[in-house]
């Protein structure tokens, strides 16, 4: 076996036609217990890839072997074409790592905690640099114990950004961060991503996906069972007109396919056919001189596709 840490081949070049981050049929035990149970994926320079789940998916449990922290116990990983565990030599410097939580040692100030980052680094940013770029430039005499969870959070962030990596994982990057710093970290990961970065996050913030990512999967116990861009598992999910309708009207015209829930006045019709349905109640209202009280016709959210995998509804295939 190669040792940990032994000096190994180079990572490609940046203009190498070589996947960023390759997952093949990744396994993850603890125990007996399967975590991962053999999920694959590839990201690209430049991309953003959001994995998606409960809690407990096996969400960390996957990153964790993409950072190079552990093995997998099936499958392969490979950043930028080199084994993250293996040739973390390799590896490392291109890696900008968010961990769920950090575990700073307390007592160093903000400066101290980045300077003394910055040595393990080839290419680091200037201390200023990445202090201002997560905004802690006033608080970098401060000492790590007494920020606040969001600037503590916010330090993470400029320790994964400090090597200008090439591969950025982070778990839960804005968990814990108020609006605005949540918006700064989103500005910060697109420049990130628009320099060639290849990205890998997880989130419970479905905007936050929304936001970022270029594709995502959905996790359920070990097991990737939805993935593609945003508007593509949205998709997946019916839309829904909804309106009120008087008493006196006459019975709704038929909507093949759709499923129509009127428990009184008000009525939901979830279709896949929006336009072609939206047309024939507009069609029949106007016909019928009724009134279609409160219209609203909307396309199905990333979160009712999340929702409709944590809850085991099967997702239909495209
Ligand atoms: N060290 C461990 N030993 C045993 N089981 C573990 C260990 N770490 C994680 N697990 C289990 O593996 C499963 C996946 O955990 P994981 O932390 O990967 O989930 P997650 O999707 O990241 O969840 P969350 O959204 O809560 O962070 C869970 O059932 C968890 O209890």
């Amino acid at each position: 076996m190669q040792p940990v840490d032994a000096p190994v081949r180079p990572v490609p070049r940046p203009d190498a036609a070589v996947p960023a981050v390759e997952v093949t049929g990744l396994r993850r035990r603890y125990g007996a217990f399967e975590a991962v149970r053999g999920i694959s994926f590839a990201v690209q320079p430049g991309e953003v890839f959001a994995l998606l789940g409960v809690n407990g998916a096996g969400k960390t449990s996957a990153l964790e072997v993409l950072e190079g922290l552990a093995r997998p116990d099936g499958g392969t990983v490979r950043i930028l074409g080199a084994d993250p565990h293996l040739e973390r030599a390799a590896v490392r410097p291109h890696l900008g790592v968010l961990l769920q939580s950090s575990g700073l040692p307390g007592d160093l100030s903000v400066r101290e905690t980045v300077s003394t980052w910055q040595r393990t680094l080839t290419d680091p940013r200037p201390v200023d640099e990445a202090l201002g770029q997560v905004g802690l430039t006033d608080r970098a005499d401060v000492r790590v114990r007494s920020l606040s969870g969001g600037e503590r959070r916010r330090l993470d962030l400029a320790l994964a950004l400090l090597g200008r990596p090439r591969v950025l994982v982070l778990d839960e990057p804005t968990t814990g961060l108020d609006p605005e710093s949540r918006r700064a970290v989103w500005g910060l990961v697109h420049e990130m991503v628009d320099g060639g970065t290849a990205v890998v996050l997880t989130t419970h913030h479905l905007e936050e996906a929304e936001e970022l990512a270029d594709r995502i999967a959905v996790l359920r116990a070990g097991l990737i069972e939805l993935s593609g861009t945003p508007a593509e598992i949205a998709g997946t999910q019916p839309s829904t007109i909804r309106f009120s309708l008087p008493a006196d009207a006459p019975a709704l015209p038929a909507l093949p396919g759709a499923d129509v829930v009127a428990p009184g006045p008000s009525v939901d019709v979830h279709t896949r056919a929006l336009q072609a349905d939206l047309t024939t109640l507009l069609t029949w209202a106007a016909d019928h001189d009724v009134e279609l009280g409160g219209l609203q016709a909307r396309a199905a959210s990333l979160e009712q596709a999340f929702l409709a995998v944590a809850d085991g509804t099967p997702v239909p295939t495209r």
